[in-house]
């Protein structure tokens, strides 16, 4: 039966979450070995935001907001929001209010199946926000899913205090009890990527900044002269 709110779940250690913040959703999701990301129809509503947060989940029935409302009194500083529908529905679930709301309580973002509304305001208020839809259409009110339980959203699971990073190019969910593995994971990915960079700007390119020539050796790569390739596609 739904309505029911877990108070105080346990949350990652906050410096953690602000360095995880710091290396973003690519680093992070090769870091813990591709996993975690939620799917690509989860989209950032502005462009520039990069957030790390603790995840206050919530389920919302179709067409109804209620569920955001009893959210928003679980909800602290440094915590992100991630809400899932219990069946698809695109309405506009979240706006400027809400977005106000819970910017006042220290949160930092928002990550939601479904639709929000009120762009512009989203963005004067620099509240940022991860969503499936933009929808003027309004909710109603009356009917409760959960809050700080397990939900299933874009394919992932994700449990109240997981570490939620979003940035430009989407969302990644790290699992509460690995995020300082997955943090020094990232560092270690940042530092190697720093050396390839420098690589790349002397005029190195993939193919031996990466090793790849074993590989493609293996894979059956054949070079051949165009003189060469004309003659044998004489024959
Ligand atoms: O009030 C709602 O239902 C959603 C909204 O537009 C807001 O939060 O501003
Ligand atoms: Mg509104």
């Amino acid at each position: 039966m739904a309505g029911l709110v877990v108070t105080n779940p346990p949350r990652a250690e906050r410096a953690v979450v602000d360095a995880l913040a710091g290396y973003g959703v690519a680093t992070v999701h090769e870091a813990q070995g591709r996993e975690g990301l939620l799917g690509s129809h989860i989209n950032p509503v502005q462009t520039g935001a990069r957030i790390a947060g603790n995840a206050v989940t919530v389920t919302v029935t179709p067409g109804d907001n209620t569920t955001i409302g009893v959210a928003v009194e679980q909800c602290g500083d440094g915590d992100v929001l991630v809400v899932a529908p219990t069946a698809p529905c695109d309405m506009g679930y979240f706006g400027d209010l809400l977005a106000t709301s819970l910017k006042a309580r220290g949160v930092r973002g928002l990550v939601i199946e479904a639709g929000v509304r009120d762009v512009a305001d989203l963005q004067e208020i620099g509240f940022p926000v991860w969503s499936k839809a933009v929808s003027a259409e309004g909710t109603g009110k009356g009917s409760l899913g959960d809050v700080n339980v397990p939900i299933s959203i874009a394919g992932r699971i994700v449990h109240p205090g997981d570490v939620v990073v979003a940035d430009d190019d989407g969302v990644v969910v790290v699992p509460r009890r690995q995020a300082a593995r997955v943090l020094a994971a990232s560092k270690a990915r940042e530092e190697k990527e720093a050396k390839a960079r420098s690589r790349y700007q002397a005029g190195e390119i993939a193919l031996d900044v990466n090793d790849m020539r074993p590989l493609l050796e293996k894979a059956g790569i054949r070079y051949i002269s165009f003189e060469d390739w004309t003659q044998e596609a004489r024959k």
